[in-house]
């Protein structure tokens, strides 16, 4: 595998942590655009957004996105990084973009349990559940757009990796 693969979806799928293991799994390096940014500018997002608003943030990630773009990397990407258009395309140029999907009753209940407050500012002032259910309803089309694959992330992490696994051997040898 020397193709990136970007993971995309909701706060909570699991993006951070299937990362992880799908990296070893595929002896590929791993990174996370937060972790990216957290590392290149001192700050968490929180900081970022409150320093420089959601705008900044979002420019930092596109930025972001672009200097972890790399043969052999597994990609985790923030739950918005689908919002532009242009990193969508750029993700699909690039690689190979993995959906990881669950529904809102399962992110809320993995977010009310690990909220990372540093990582994970609230986006719409709302309580989370509601946050969820109305982000999910904005994005979801846009993370079925950006993903050649879509997986479903309500599993153990070791089974969502045997799963992404299987998608990338099935759609190389189609
Ligand atoms: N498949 C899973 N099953 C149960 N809990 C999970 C799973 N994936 C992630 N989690 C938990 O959900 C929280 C958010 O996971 P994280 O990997 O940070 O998600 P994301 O990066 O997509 O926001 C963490 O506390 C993590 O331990
Ligand atoms: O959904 C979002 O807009 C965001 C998700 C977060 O990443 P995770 O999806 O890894 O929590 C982080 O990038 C930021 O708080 C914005
Ligand atoms: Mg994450």
């Amino acid at each position: 595998m020397t193709q990136p693969i970007y993971l995309v979806g909701a706060r909570g799928c699991g993006k951070t942590t299937v990362g992880v293991a799908l990296a070893q799994a595929l002896g590929c390096n791993f990174v996370d655009t937060d972790h990216y940014l957290l590392e290149s500018t001192k700050m968490s997002v929180a900081d970022i957004v409150a320093k420089e608003g959601w705008e900044g943030f979002r420019r930092r990630e596109s930025g972001a996105l672009q200097s972890v773009t790399a043969p052999g990397t597994v990609i985790a990407t923030g739950g918005g990084m689908i919002l532009a258009e242009s990193n969508r395309q750029f993700m699909r140029e690039h690689g190979v973009v993995i959906y990881l999907r669950a529904p809102a009753q399962i992110l809320a209940s993995r977010l009310e349990a690990f909220p990372e407050e540093g990582q994970r500012p609230t986006l719409t002032g709302r309580p989370i559940t509601d946050e969820i259910v109305e982000v999910l309803a904005a994005r979801e089309a846009l993370y079925n757009q950006a993903a050649h694959h879509v997986v479903d992330a309500t599993r153990p992490p070791a089974e969502i990796v045997e799963a992404v696994l299987t998608a990338l051997r099935t759609a190389r040898a189609s």
